[in-house]
């Protein structure tokens, strides 16, 4: 793994997709994984590929109850996917705006994410108006957010273009923005429509995002799918390469993970805390280190790696369990530790972690991994001296 620069180019990558699934006549083959939720709020993922424009445009518009819809992406994505989700969604009365986002974890701000609601009350859009995310996670995150809170809640749909998105962010309605003191501090919990995957999009998406949105693949495994961290081990070399079908099965895999523990603990009373393994870490990373320059599973990488170690400190899990994990995340060409640069203290991982928000009356809550490979507790008794010996050990690392 090389440390990332500020500004990075972006390559042209290109694959052939090759559908696997079992062929239909009347549509593309696709999966749907179903998020199920109380009140009537269950929805549908539809993961495929090269859907055709009439299959699109059907799936979208299903889920569209008004006349008006306002798409929201970013300048980078728009000259390649705009006109065509605009078009697909626009007739039969149904009209759409747009809005384009600077680029950037640094933008997912109060500030940016106000400028969407600016335009839906300049565009005179009413509560029967539906908000469609185009774009990676960080888009997703505040498209939710202001759907969220706009008119105090409209419905919206998620089209994620990055692995991150399809595999983790689209799904399960947290959203919200960053604060310079913390990481997704401001947010809702507000459940989009439906997630619409068209794993072709990924054929401009460069490696480095890639293999980001991988790190959150190797999380469902750790912590709740010791098979499919089993199959990672065998076909991360077909993830990166971009095989289709591999790509196709990593997604679809991690939506249902997602799902089922979204639907068993949608606001995180318990269970869906362990979705944040490595987080704690891994946000203080990404904070402390200037929001924009670590990519979000980046940090998680080395998070996660930072609770193997203070778990296998503690020895809740063998030290053969940790170098699994870090040989799958060196697979994946992800960070597993800080760079000889990084601006990272002792003192600012212990500021921002106590702003975490799993912290509860003061004591800070981690989800750290106990037992075989796929378990995991989330806990605040744990050993202090552990937490304190790990992060020293990182940061030490980078000193030496
Ligand atoms: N809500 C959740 O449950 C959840 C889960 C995981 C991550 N997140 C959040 O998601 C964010 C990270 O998401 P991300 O990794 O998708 O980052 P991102 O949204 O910044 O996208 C990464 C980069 O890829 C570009 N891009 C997106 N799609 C592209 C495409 N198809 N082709 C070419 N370029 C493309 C983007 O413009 C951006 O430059 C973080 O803010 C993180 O906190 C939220
Ligand atoms: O959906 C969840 O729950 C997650 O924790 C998924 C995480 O991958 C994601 O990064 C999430 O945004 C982190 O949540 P936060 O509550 O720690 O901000
Ligand atoms: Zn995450």
């Amino acid at each position: 793994f090389t440390p990332p620069r500020r500004h990075h180019a972006l390559p042209h990558t290109h694959l052939t997709m090759v559908s696997t699934s079992p062929s239909q006549t009347t549509s593309t083959p696709h999966d749907i994984v179903r998020v199920d939720l109380a009140d009537g709020r269950d929805y549908p993922i539809y993961i495929g590929s090269n859907f055709s424009d009439d299959e699109t445009s059907e799936m979208l518009r299903r889920h569209i109850h008004g006349k008006r819809v306002l798409i929201v992406t970013n300048e980078r994505i728009a000259p390649m996917y705009l006109k065509k989700y605009q078009d697909l969604i626009e007739g039969e009365g149904m009209r759409v705006d747009s809005v384009i986002l600077p680029d950037g974890e640094e933008y997912k701000t109060w500030e940016v994410m106000s400028t969407i609601l600016d335009k839906a009350l300049e565009l005179g859009l009413d509560r029967k108006s539906t908000f469609v995310a185009l774009g990676g996670g960080v888009i997703g995150d505040m498209v939710g957010f202001a759907s969220a809170i706009y008119q105090r809640g409209v419905n919206f749909i998620q089209i994620p273009t990055t692995v991150m998105a399809m595999v983790d962010s689209s799904v399960g309605g947290k959203t919200g923005v960053n604060h310079p003191l913390g990481k997704n501090m401001i947010g809702a919990f507000h459940q989009p429509q439906c997630v619409f995957i068209d794993t072709s999009v990924l054929v401009t998406l460069p490696d480095r995002e890639l293999k980001s949105g991988l790190s959150e693949v190797v999380k469902y495994g750790l912590i709740r799918d010791a098979p499919f961290f089993e199959w990672q081990e065998e076909n991360m070399d077909k993830l990166l390469r971009r095989d289709a079908e591999a790509t196709r099965y990593a997604i679809k895999r991690s939506c249902e993970n997602k799902a089922e523990v979204v639907q068993a603990d949608e606001k995180e009373a318990g269970m869906r805390a362990t979705l944040n393994l490595g987080h704690t870490f891994g946000h203080a990373i990404e904070n402390g280190s200037g929001y924009g320059y670590w990519l979000h599973g980046e940090g998680v990488s080395i998070g996660t790696v930072m609770a193997a170690r203070m778990s296998e400190r503690m020895g809740w899990i063998e030290s053969g369990l940790r170098e699994r994990i870090v040989r799958i995340l060196e697979k994946a060409d992800l960070p597993v530790k800080l760079p000889k640069d990084s601006p990272m203290t002792v003192e600012t991982f212990n500021k921002l972690m106590s702003l975490d928000k799993k912290v509860a009356d003061g004591q800070l809550r981690l989800i750290l991994l106990k037992g075989e490979l796929g378990s995991c507790v989330f806990t605040g008794d744990f050993d202090v001296d552990a937490l304190q010996a790990t992060i020293e050990e990182f940061v030490k690392d980078i000193r030496a």
